[in-house]
C-alpha cells in the first residue's frame, strides 16, 4: 500500500529566547517548501546539520502541525498521526522487557482489531521479513544495534502504513550493517510498494536508497534541489552498484548541491525578532 504526500507552501516557526537580549525570537525554521512525493515513491531527504529535515519529518508524521502552509496525504490534510504513517527513530525504541515478536504485537495491540493469536502470525511474518524469524523470543538486550533496528522496522511495517517516515534510522549502525540494511530495505521497499520518506546525513546513503534526492538549503529549510536518481538494479545483489560511474555522478551532484548550501548557511539568517 502506498499513499501520495504534497507539501505546499509550509512554513515552520518556534519560538526561541535568545541567550543575548532573553527576548522571545521567531526562529523561522521551514519557509515554503513545496514537495511532492509519488504514490510508492522512495525519496530521500538530505541537508545541512539544523536545515529542518526532521521538522518536514515530523509535519508528514502529523507530530506538529506547520505554522503556515497544507500538507496532506492522499488529498485528506495531516492534521493528527495516523496509522497510515508510520515513523522509525535512529534510536530503536523498543521495550526491553518484551521479546522481537512481543514488540511488534504491541504495536498490533495498540491498533486494536486483532486477536492474540493473529498478532503473533503477523509479528512472525513481519519478522521473516526483515530477516529475523529465528530472533522472534529474543529479547533487545540479546539483539545486535543493525537487529533491534530490524525489529524497529517490523513494527513498523506490521499494521501496512501507506507511507513509511524514516529519521537516520541506520545513523547509530556500523558501516557493513548499514550497507545490509539498506539492500534490504530495498528490497522490502520492491516487495511492499510502500511510500517512503527517508532523511540521511549521509550522500552515499541518500543516492543509492532514493529513487530521488530532495536537497534542503538551511535557515530557513527549503527544498534547493530534487535530483532524479537512475541507478541500473538488475544486476542482482553481486553488483557492487556503489562503485558503478552512475552512482559516482549523482553523489557528486548532490555534494556539489550539499557545498552550495553549507556556505550559504550562517547563524543570523533565519532569525526575526518577534514583538
Ligand atoms: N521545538 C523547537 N523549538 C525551537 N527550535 C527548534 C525546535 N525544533 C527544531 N528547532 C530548530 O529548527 C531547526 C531545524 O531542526 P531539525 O531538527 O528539523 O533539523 P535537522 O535538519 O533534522 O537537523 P540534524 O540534521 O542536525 O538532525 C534547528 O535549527 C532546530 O534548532
Amino acid at each position: 500500500m502506498s499513499s501520495r504526500i504534497e507539501l505546499s507552501g509550509v512554513r515552520q516557526t518556534f519560538q526561541v529566547r535568545s541567550d543575548t537580549d532573553k527576548q522571545l525570537h521567531e526562529f523561522v525554521a521551514l519557509d515554503d517548501v513545496d514537495l511532492t512525493i509519488a504514490a510508492g515513491e522512495f525519496i530521500t531527504l538530505v541537508g545541512p546539520s539544523g536545515c529542518g529535515k526532521s521538522t518536514v519529518l515530523d509535519l508528514v508524521a502529523g507530530l506538529t502541525r506547520p505554522t503556515a502552509g497544507r500538507l496532506t496525504a492522499d488529498g485528506v490534510e495531516i492534521t493528527r498521526p495516523g496509522l497510515d504513517r508510520s515513523v522509525v527513530f535512529q534510536q530503536y525504541t523498543l521495550l526491553p522487557w518484551r521479546t522481537a515478536a512481543g514488540n511488534v504485537e504491541f504495536a498490533l495491540e495498540a491498533k486494536g482489531g486483532m486477536s492474540r493469536a493473529e498478532r503473533r502470525e503477523r509479528a512472525l511474518e513481519v519478522l521473516d521479513l526483515v530477516g529475523l524469524a529465528d530472533f522472534a523470543d529474543r529479547h533487545p538486550h540479546e539483539l545486535s544495534g543493525g537487529m533491534k533496528q530490524r525489529v524497529a522496522i517490523a513494527r513498523s511495517l506490521s499494521y501496512d502504513p501507506q507511507v513509511l517516515l524514516m529519521d537516520e534510522p541506520f545513523g547509530a549502525l556500523d558501516a557493513q550493517t548499514r550497507e545490509r540494511l539498506q539492500e534490504e530495505l530495498i528490497g522490502i521497499w520492491k516487495r511492499l510498494g510502500t511510500t517512503i520518506v527517508f532523511i540521511t546525513h549521509d550522500i552515499d546513503e541518500a543516492v543509492f536508497l532514493g529513487q530521488r534526492v530532495a536537497v534542503m538549503s538551511a535557515r530557513p529549510g527549503r527544498i534547493k534541489a530534487l535530483v532524479d536518481v537512475d541507478l541500473d538494479r538488475s544486476g542482482g545483489a553481486d553488483v557492487d552498484i556503489r562503485s558503478t560511474p552512475q552512482f559516482a555522478h549523482h553523489r557528486h551532484e548532490i555534494w556539489t548541491l550539499l557545498r552550495q548550501a553549507n556556505r550559504r548557511t550562517s547563524t543570523a539568517e533565519g532569525v526575526t525578532k518577534v514583538a
